[in-house]
């Protein structure tokens, strides 16, 4: 240990080479961010800093979660995700507050490794999603594989990230809260990406010293959550409908609850109408390409392209909306 190592230990900085915003607790909203790529199929990080510009000044968003569901993070490679994380930290350097890496892999020491990488290269959290393949049957198989990969990062906030309908783990987390920061002293929320509202609550209800963030994942039900006390939100919407639902966040802590209500319902309108003409990662690419004007390129195999006719219809859905603050 150098004597700043010792020093930033003795003061428990939590995020002690960290280019982000230093120890803000995480809230609000996070873009679950797109990979760019190339139209053979490559990642293309020279986008990545026009996108992390176009988050800041156009959707008023700072927070970011790399290589997640929406970031097709496993369906990368390890190396892809290691550049995608450095590329992320890198320009959101000064601009952002939090960049949140997923880390989760199937193999163990993949994911060991990530969280490694992810520590050394100051990323503001690492997340971590179930094993899917073999799964844990219980709480504490569930525990133990987060406990390894997040004591590899120990100065890093930690956090589950709960999705059942994609990863087949339904072990609930208010079960899992129970005892976790003996056995993960990083551990700092749960990405949750369930539509079970009761678990939410009871997660929160338990965690009443607030030292951990909920943010909630479903974004079409986003205002259900938020009344039950989630800290904030992660998902793929932020990255077009950022300011929408920054504007739903407001009314909501105002407290002007129709307005926000009629955030919530216009957001819902557009997702109940995609939702329904088949809408996933791809989806999601070409409808940010249309709105942003960058670039995010085709889906990984086996996602497919969105169709032309789904692009079309999308456009003129999200055109029609008349938004309460008159865009
Ligand atoms: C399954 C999935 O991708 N969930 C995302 C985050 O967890 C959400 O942001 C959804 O994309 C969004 O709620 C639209 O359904
Ligand atoms: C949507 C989300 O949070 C993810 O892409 O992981």
């Amino acid at each position: 240990h150098t004597g700043l190592e010792v020093w930033e230990s003795l003061l428990s900085l939590p995020f002690p080479d960290s280019s982000m915003t230093p120890g803000k607790k995480l809230e609000g909203l996070v873009a679950a961010t797109i990979t760019p790529m190339t139209p053979d199929g490559q990642v293309n990080l020279s986008v990545i800093r026009q996108y992390v510009d176009y988050l800041v000044s156009e959707q008023n968003v700072k927070n970011i979660f790399v290589n997640g569901t929406t970031g097709e993070g496993l369906s990368l490679s390890i190396q892809e995700r290691k550049q995608l994380a450095e590329e992320w930290v890198r320009q959101g350097k000064d601009k952002l507050d939090h960049v949140i890496v997923h880390v989760g892999a199937l193999s163990l020491p993949e994911s060991q490794d990530l969280a490694r990488h992810a520590a050394a290269i100051g990323a503001s959290g690492i997340a971590v999603i179930a094993p899917f393949f073999f799964k844990p049957t219980n709480k504490d198989e569930l525990v133990a594989f987060l406990q390894k990969v997040a004591s590899e990062a120990s100065g890093v906030p930690f956090y589950y990230y709960h999705i059942p309908p994609l990863t087949g783990v339904k072990i609930r987390v208010e079960e899992l809260l129970d005892g976790i920061r003996e056995q993960i002293p990083t551990f700092q929320g749960v990405k949750f990406s369930d539509t079970d509202l009761l678990d939410l609550a009871q997660c929160i209800n338990k965690n009443e010293s607030e030292q951990f963030a909920f943010l909630y994942g479903v974004d079409e039900q986003l205002l259900g959550a938020l009344a039950v006390g989630a800290n904030g939100a992660v998902g793929s919407t932020y990255n077009y409908l950022g300011r929408k639902t920054n504007l739903m966040l407001q009314a909501f802590a105002k407290p002007d609850h129709a307005l926000a209500q009629k955030y919530q319902f216009l957001i819902g309108e557009f997702l109940n109408f995609v939702i329904k003409l088949g809408f996933g990662v791809a989806q999601t690419k070409a409808v940010m390409t249309f709105v942003s004007g960058i670039p995010m390129g085709p889906p990984r195999p086996p996602l497919v392209n969105a169709s032309e006719e789904f692009i079309a219809k999308a456009k003129a859905k999200l055109d029609s909306i008349a938004w309460p603050d008159g865009d």
